[in-house]
């Protein structure tokens, strides 16, 4: 049994239905220790045996049989193991991978062995210090001469240490000193105990084997034993083949972009500049919306439930919208009592019940109340009564009222007597008035003299005047006037609970009636979120748009990867990477375009987005670029998602070439 043979190998080539035969039944053995030199014309089907011989070309007819078992060239895994494992090549073009220094290029294929990572290494510098390149391994391919080119693709094909080299016309592109030196070389390589099959057309080359086989017309002519063939070793232990482990091809990957980074840096910024602008409206929706949350909270406690007794629409008309009515009084701003309804203690006390509530504060309030001061007349929209929906916050003089105590807005009226000096009104007597019915309809004025606590600054726009609610009730009692509570300012015991507890008070019914309009500052604020989120989301969508256009750089970008390299992948799979290898290299390196613009554009949004915090704090004391990690994870996605789905086709398409028409690219 021989080591390889060949068995009536026929091979044609179609030119549309046109047959051009080039092998018409090859019959050879092979045995390991030999150095065959394959001489013939000039297209005489050569390099086509080779192919064959190599586990590159599928398309014949005929068999080749390795140790006596078949190879089935239909099965691609086991082609790319038989390629991978027992053949190593050597062309007349060298076809080194330019991107890969000389040590890289001999590890691509030691790569696919199970030596260690040191192991690998060293073995990858002894190969080049037997072929002479000792001193060379960092240089790229493109810095070497022809013979030390040759030298390294040496190297390589035996860096797996396989049992057949098939070696393409090695010395064509050589001269005679590195012919020599090269014939010299696969000489020892037989000595080793490995098949050599060289290609020539060269007769002095010839001569350097130990057999040479005569091809002429697509047969074999001739068959001459030129010298014995070198003993064989069969103890000797080869070493083991694995599959290329997922980590080369991105390491392969990296180093191809690290040789063309400046063109793939454009790519890298034209996708960043998106991912930087879908990041920065994010952060801006983030800051608006922490922003507006906090400048709410500041006047008015979102845990807070404000609520009036319910009417229905008509009957509530007089009085202005209700709903209205309520949202102000949500905000902490009063409404007028005129003719509103009132809540009774037992109605008072089934809301205490509520699950969650914590307390029950009545509210009073009047509209258009004045406040004078010495002789002059300020005009108060609203005179209210203190709850704990007011935030102590808003006192920005003074202190909260207490028993015959006011606290007053500051623009409507302390700024109003004095722009420079209104803290000093604090402690100063104030007469405050206003009107309203009694039971009966008559027209009542309440006045009483009260000394200003405190002076509050809500930016709600209405103004907070305000008043213990025992004051409001002393007031109005000493006019005969009604003093149950219009509104009822409900404190619950967690933000959590607070949409819970008003849609409660909203279902509670008396008498199979609803009683309460409960409205929260929380739901109002749930409410702004929304509008925050939905119209910052439209701007990311929107600068999302300029992904679309990223995507498309990187699949061009990834298309003209794959023309420009197409050599590069039939090297690869020459030396027996599989099709998946090929495909995780093209989307290796779409990803790692995807993963580096994602971490600029992260820097520019930090960067950019401190610039403009500076100054937008300037005009609004707040941080408004809220970058949060959620953002960064989510640029990281998109980017990964963009890259994966750019590479798809040209991966697809760089893993499906022919390894021999890859081979044949320029
Ligand atoms: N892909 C192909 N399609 C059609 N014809 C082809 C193809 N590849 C090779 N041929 C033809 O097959 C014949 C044998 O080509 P091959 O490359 O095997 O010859 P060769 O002996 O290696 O030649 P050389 O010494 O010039 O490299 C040639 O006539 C060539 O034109």
């Amino acid at each position: 049994m021989s080591y390889l043979e060949l068995k009536d190998i026929h091979k044609a080539y179609y030119l549309g239905k046109e047959a051009f035969p080039v092998l018409n039944g090859i019959n050879l053995t092979f045995e390991r220790g030999e150095f065959v030199a394959i001489l013939g014309e000039s297209g005489g089907g050569k390099s086509t045996l080779m192919n064959i011989i190599g586990g590159l070309d599928r398309q014949f007819q005929g068999q080749v049989l390795l140790q006596g078992t078949a190879l089935d060239h239909h099965q691609e895994k086991q082609m790319d193991q038989y390629r991978r494992e027992t053949v190593g090549y050597i062309y007349q073009s060298y076809n080194l991978i330019n991107h890969l220094s000389v040590l890289d290029n001999v590890l691509i294929s030691l790569d696919m062995t199970k030596l260690n990572r040191s192991e690998r290494e060293q073995r990858a510098k002894q190969l080049l210090t037997q072929v002479g390149l000792a001193d060379q391994i960092k240089k790229y391919p493109n810095q070497l001469s022809g013979g030390q080119k040759q030298r390294v693709a040496i190297a390589r094909a035996l860096a797996s240490d396989p049992q057949i080299i098939i070696a393409d016309e090695p010395t064509g592109a050589l001269d005679s000193e590195n012919t020599t030196e090269v014939l010299k070389i696969l000489d020892q390589i037989a000595a080793e105990g490995r098949l050599v099959i060289c290609v020539t057309h060269s007769q002095d080359v010839a001569n350097a084997g130990t057999r040479i086989v005569r091809l002429a017309d697509g047969k074999i002519t001739d068959d001459e034993r030129v010298k014995p063939a070198y003993p064989v070793d069969e103890n000797r232990q080869q070493i083991a083949a694995r599959k290329l482990p997922w980590y080369v091809p991105l390491n392969t990957a990296f180093k191809h972009l690290r040789y063309t980074w400046t063109w793939n840096l454009i790519i890298i910024i034209g996708t960043a500049i998106g991912l930087f602008a879908v990041m920065l409206f994010n952060g801006l929706g983030n800051g608006l919306k922490g922003y507006i949350n906090q400048e709410i909270n500041d006047m008015v406690n979102p845990r807070v439930v404000t609520v009036s007794r319910y009417q229905k629409s008509s009957q509530s008309q007089r009085g202005g919208s209700q709903e209205g009515n309520q949202q102000a009084a949500a905000m902490g701003a009063s409404v007028t009592t005129t003719n509103q309804p009132t809540f009774s203690t037992a109605q008072l006390s089934k809301l205490k019940k509520v699950a969650h509530v914590q307390t029950v504060q009545p509210i009073l309030s009047a509209s258009n109340a004045t406040i004078t001061v010495g002789n002059k007349d300020y005009t108060a929209s609203s005179l209210t009564t203190w709850t704990a929906s007011n935030r102590k916050s808003i006192i920005k003089a003074g202190h909260v009222a207490g028993k015959n105590e006011i606290v007053v807005d500051k623009s409507s009226v302390a700024k109003k007597w004095s722009s420079k000096n209104w803290k000093q009104l604090v402690g100063k007597k104030v007469t405050v008035a206003f009107q309203t019915t009694n039971k009966s309809g008559k027209s009542v004025t309440v006045k009483r003299q009260l000394t200003v606590a405190g002076i509050t600054d809500s930016t709600t726009g209405s103004g907070v005047n305000a008043v213990t609610y025992a004051t409001m009730k002393d007031m109005r009692s000493a006019k005969n006037l009604s003093t149950q509570p219009t509104s009822v300012a409900v404190k619950v015991d967690s933000r959590e609970h607070n949409d819970a507890v008003t849609k409660q008070i909203n279902k509670l019914k008396i008498d199979g009636k609803r009683v309460y309009r409960a409205t929260s500052i929380a739901s109002m604020l749930d409410t702004v979120n929304t509008y925050v989120n939905l119209a910052t989301t439209i701007l990311a969508a929107i600068a999302g748009i300029s992904l679309l256009v990223s995507a498309l750089m990187i699949i061009v970008t990834m298309f003209m990867s794959v023309s420009a390299r197409k050599k590069e992948i039939g090297i690869l799979r020459a030396l027996g990477e599989s099709r998946r290898d090929i495909r995780r290299l093209f989307t290796s390196e779409s990803l790692i375009i995807g993963v580096i613009s994602a971490l600029l554009a992260t820097g520019i949004a930090y960067g950019i987005g401190a610039a403009l915090n500076k100054v937008l704090y300037q005009i609004a004391s707040y941080n408004m670029i809220e970058i949060q990690v959620s953002n960064i994870i989510s640029t990281f996605i998109i980017a990964l998602v963009i890259a994966l789905l750019a590479a798809i086709l040209p991966a697809w398409r760089a893993a499906r070439l022919n390894p021999i028409d890859a081979l044949a690219a320029d």
